[in-house]
């Protein structure tokens, strides 16, 4: 379960500054930059990359993520991921990231310019005085000043804003906006959006432009894209100052992101880092070294539940034990739940996939550990209509071992690998079954016993896979 990501060749699909191209280059990883490509194109092509690289042009969808067979990780040289359809990449295994700061500072310095330009009907004056006019009446703005400035979310660039806003006097907000908002604000309100087009209900606000309740609009995006319908008639409003979504698109932007995703593919390539992964975020603490050996313990338990369950593990607790297993719990859970699912799951898929499969698993945490372990992890699930609770550890570096079985703990600790199987009786009974099924086909490398008497678990390590009638998991 050790994370590893393998990239040979990405596709660029938009236009994203070519130093993206070159970086990866430099790294080893080929890369084909193919703008403008039709869905059809884009359907044909996608099998054979591993990579791909978008702005918000290329609409990634469930379709293009089910032709992309191997596909390992989408990138966006960006911030919005609204184009790519993140459910379906998740359930194939692919990790989704952005580049979450590369173009703040260009949407928030847009967003100011609308604003400011919508006070002063910059674009509406320039548009007349290009048609020959001189109309100094028509055009009479509002200062800035003393006014109040709503910000609906108030992230990284709405931050931006409130802070440039706020040299000018302006008095800032947060608040939600809504579709009933509109009779709520001043008559003659403005509106700016340089975030998504769905954000505002654009007939709504076609509706209060025509009424005067909303004085203009600087729209730097639409809900359609290129404008459609309201939206292009937004657009040729003449309250409207339109943009076609130029937010992103300055130089510094557009060199920060390309620059920013291609060195974000090539450390998790390198197994240095994972940043701006958007569909599972604890990646980035499952890259790390001291990760390793307990995702692999999660992996084996969740292995071991299945086998034990022979396939039919419908809900399973996973418990991290120690002070500092709690920030570990959700990719182990995710590793245990792995180890469940089988070879088509992995980190990024396997919760997905035991959700879509009906198999529950939830996770929680316990300070202490209770055995003589600074950590441990267990994994409660139903077995044979009772639960059964299997608790393993990490011994030496990174060797990953069971400890306890129900309540029984092991006399040593079972290392999870090779060729083990799970019996339910006294020691000495089930060995004289097995022994005589080996002869010269296999032979016992050791055994492990939990309890006493014939409530014993029996874990017996082989050198070959046996088919004695019990639980038997090659780990
Ligand atoms: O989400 C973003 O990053 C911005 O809207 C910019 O989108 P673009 O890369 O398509 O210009």
């Amino acid at each position: 379960m050790a994370f590893s990501l393998n990239l040979k060749r990405v596709l660029i699909s938009d236009s994203v500054d070519n130093c993206c191209k070159t970086i990866l280059e430099a790294n080893g990883i080929a890369v084909d930059l193919k703008t403008k490509l039709t869905k059809e194109e884009l359907l044909a092509a996608i099998p054979n990359y591993d990579g791909l690289i978008v702005r918000s042009a290329t609409k990634v969808t469930a379709e293009v993520i089910r032709a992309g067979k191997n596909l390992k990780i989408i990138g966006r040289a960006g911030t919005g991921v609204d184009n790519i359809d993140i459910p379906a990449a998740s359930l194939q295994g692919i990790i989704v990231m952005n580049t979450p700061g590369g173009n703040t500072i260009s949407a928030a310095e847009q967003t100011c310019v609308l604003i400011s330009t919508l006070a002063r009907h910059t674009a509406q004056a320039d548009a007349s005085m290009k048609a020959g006019k001189w109309d100094r009446k028509k055009y009479m703005g509002s200062e800035l000043l003393g006014k109040t400035l709503a910000i609906v979310g108030l992230g990284r660039i709405g931050r931006e804003v409130a802070h440039r806003m706020q040299s000018y006097g302006v008095t800032v907000r947060e608040r939600l906006l809504g579709d009933k908002t509109f009779p709520l604000c001043k008559k003659g309100v403005y509106v700016v959006n340089c975030a998504r087009g769905g954000i505002i209900d654009e007939a709504s606000l076609l509706r209060n432009l025509e009424s005067g309740q909303c004085g203009g609009a600087g729209l730097d995006v639409f809900e359609t894209e290129p404008p459609t319908g309201v939206s292009a008639q937004l657009a040729q409003h003449p309250k409207v100052i339109a943009c076609p979504h130029l937010g992103a698109s300055t130089v510094e932007a557009q060199t920060r992101v390309a620059k920013e995703i291609a060195e974000q593919f090539v450390d998790a390539v390198q197994g240095k880092s994972l940043f701006g992964v958007v569909n599972a975020t604890f990646l980035a603490d499952a890259l790390k070294p001291q990760a390793q050996p307990w995702l692999s313990l999660g992996e084996k338990l969740g292995k071991v539940a299945a086998c034990l369950s022979q396939g039919k593990v419908a809900k399973a607790t996973v418990t991290t034990y120690g002070a500092d297993m709690k920030p570990a719990g959700r990719y182990i859970t995710a590793a245990v739940s792995a180890g469940i699912m089988g070879s088509e799951a992995n980190l990024v898929n396997s919760s997905v996939m035991a959700k879509e499969k009906g198999c529950q698993v939830s996770s929680t945490h316990m300070d202490t550990v209770g055995l003589p372990y600074p950590a441990a992890v267990s994994i409660t699930f139903n077995c044979d209509g009772k639960d059964t609770t299997l608790t393993g550890t990490v011994v030496g570096l990174d060797v990953p071992v069971l400890v306890k079985f129900d309540s029984l703990v092991f006399s040593g600790a079972v290392p999870l690998s090779g060729n083990l199987s799970f019996v339910k009786g006294s020691p000495g009974k089930v060995l004289a079954d097995l022994v005589p099924k080996f002869g010269e086909n296999g032979s016992i490398n050791y055994v492990h016993v939990a309890g006493g008497g014939a409530e014993s678990i029996v874990v017996v390590s082989t050198s070959s896979q046996i088919s004695a009638g019990y639980p038997c998991i090659a780990l």
